[in-house]
């Protein structure tokens, strides 16, 4: 698992490293920036033209030492310091030192100093990294506005300068690079998670610059991303005497008039996802499309031709899941009241469930413990009864309500967070722009409901269902496209995806 730290942290692990490595930190700069040099080599043409921004911190200094390794495999490179104050940190002195034995450097004092950025080239931003304590201002400003409109291909070195390592709600957005790609040293940095800063890191790479895993172990995080090593030892192996009982009983509520397309979605995805028995109640005007769509789900049809409103046959042994295209109507709702009246065991809830939820504060209180609660966004905000302004804020907003009610909030978006009872921040590895597509949530409703039923724990349900998710997205993105993705081709790859995180 790969944790997240915030600048003072990062700080400290350095710090940590350069004692227990016995080494000085100009070597751990040397280290950082020959991994950055090695990668983005496979970036550059022998021809480019590298311009190089380097600020008067650490960051800087980094940028002087990779200056120096690019002139080694005889790239042109033009290095520019920004230094108006003459004050440079120690690292970022002695790579100036050194770098001045083979190439001039240009220093930055005023803004008369500022180039013009030839067309073509290729800027590297080493201005301020996870130093960076203000929103930009004055000749920063004016340099990162000329990066930003060079129309070249920018480089930011451990995270685009100006942009803070967290929050970011009081910034400036036009005093941030934005970068093709960032390379980030040893830990992605929490901001680059979230949408706000989208238009700062089109890529990211991270680059292991040897940190002492002791250190890094001493620091706490609440934030971390999953990766693939940590999903494959939760898949439960399947027994060779295991009969359909074992995989649990699913019952799924969706589906309302003109809707029914959400529930075959969460249907067929809940049975590819390996659940053992499902049960859709639905809208009886759904009876023939479903049973016709998915004819391995049972079907328990609602009196009401268009939309939910009794609860039907439940029982303990089943694992619920409510939400896709029910609608808003006033029996559904009371439908739901009864339901998390009724039951004590987690379940999970989607779309307009949450949207129900939402209109009515009673509700809330009535979720089971550990319940798994799939809001985009907009339906977050819905549900905390606030617009929030960024991504940062959202976050912080949905910690709270998932330790308030003790549930599990999987924010979705582009690295969707799992957020624990216990305000613990778990960011998704897997998924692409394609899955932004209508039907793409119902499908992990149903995938998620599926794993619960398969008795996996409800954190685990919610990261590996996730998970699951976004990396059958991903394979069905390679064979269809991120433009021509359809929520059903996740599910037709939900068995790829399986097979990649079984253990080989
Ligand atoms: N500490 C280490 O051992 C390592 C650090 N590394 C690099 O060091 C960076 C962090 O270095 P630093 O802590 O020196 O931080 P920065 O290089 O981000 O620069 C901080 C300096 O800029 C000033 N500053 C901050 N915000 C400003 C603003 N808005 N306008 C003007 N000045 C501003 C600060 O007062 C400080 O002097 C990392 O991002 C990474 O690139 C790497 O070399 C790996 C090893
Ligand atoms: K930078």
């Amino acid at each position: 698992m790969l944790k997240l730290f915030d600048a003072q942290q990062i700080k400290a692990m350095d710090t940590c490293t350069v004692e227990k490595q016995d080494i000085q930190s100009v070597d751990l700069m040397e280290r950082a920036s020959l991994a950055l040099f090695e990668s983005l080599c496979h970036l550059l043409d022998e021809d480019s033209h590298i311009v190089i921004f380097a600020g008067s911190g650490n960051n800087g200094g980094d940028a002087l030492a990779l200056a120096r390794m690019l002139l080694t495999k005889h790239f042109s490179v033009d290095v520019y310091l920004i230094n108006p104050n003459g004050i440079l940190s120690a690292d970022c002195a002695a790579n100036k030192a050194r770098l001045e034995r083979l190439l001039y450097i240009n220093e930055i004092r005023s803004d008369k100093d500022i180039p013009q950025i030839e067309k073509g080239s290729v800027v590297i931003d080493g201005i301020f990294g996870s130093g960076l304590n203000r929103p930009l201002s004055d000749i920063y400003l004016q340099i990162v506005s000329v990066i930003n409109n060079s129309g070249s291909i920018v480089y930011s070195i451990d995270i685009p300068s100006g942009l803070f390592v967290e929050d970011n709600s009081m910034n400036n957005p036009d005093g941030i690079v934005k970068a093709d790609r960032v390379f980030s040293f040893q830990f992605p940095k929490l901001s680059l998670l979230l949408p706000e800063n989208a238009d700062y890191c089109s890529h990211l790479t991270i680059l292991d610059i040897g940190l002492c895993s002791e250190c890094i172990d001493e620091q706490f995080s609440d934030y971390s991303c999953i990766e693939r090593r940590d999903i494959e030892p939760m898949l439960k192996k399947r027994n060779t005497f295991a009969h359909k009982g074992v995989f649990g009983h699913a019952l799924i509520f969706a589906g309302s008039f003109g809707k029914i397309g959400a529930a075959v979605l969460s249907a067929r995805a809940c049975l590819r996802a390996g659940v053992g028995l499902l049960t859709m109640r639905i809208p009886s005007c759904g009876v023939e499309i479903l049973q016709t769509a998915v004819p391995e789900a049972m079907v328990s049809a609602e009196e009401e031709k268009e939309w939910l409103s009794g609860v039907g046959g439940i029982s303990d042994k089943m694992t619920i899941g409510i939400g896709p295209g029910i609608g808003l109507c006033q029996v559904t709702g009371d439908l739901l009241k009864t339901l998390l009246t009724v039951s004590s065991k987690p379940m999970v809830i989607d779309a307009d469930a949450l949207n129900l939820i939402a209109k009515d504060e009673s509700l809330k209180l009535l979720i089971p413990k550990e319940s798994i609660l799939t809001p985009h966004p907009v339906e977050l905000d819905r549900l905390i009864g606030c617009r929030c302004l960024s991504g940062y804020e959202r976050l912080q907003k949905a910690r709270e309500f998932a330790e308030t009610y003790s549930v599990y909030v999987v924010l979705k978006g582009a690295y969707t967070a799992t957020i624990t009872p216990e305000k613990k921040v778990f960011f998704n590895s897997t998924g692409n722009p394609g899955m932004a597509t209508a039907g793409s949530g119902d499908v992990l409703t149903g995938v998620i409901t599926s794993l619960l039923a398969q008795k996996y724990s409800p954190f685990e349900s919610a990261v590996f269902g996730v998970y699951l998710h976004g990396s059958a997205g991903d394979f069905a993105a390679k064979s269809k496209s991120v433009y021509s993705l359809l929520a059903s081709d996740i599910i037709g790859y939900l068995g790829k995806a399986y097979r990649g995180i079984e253990k080989r």
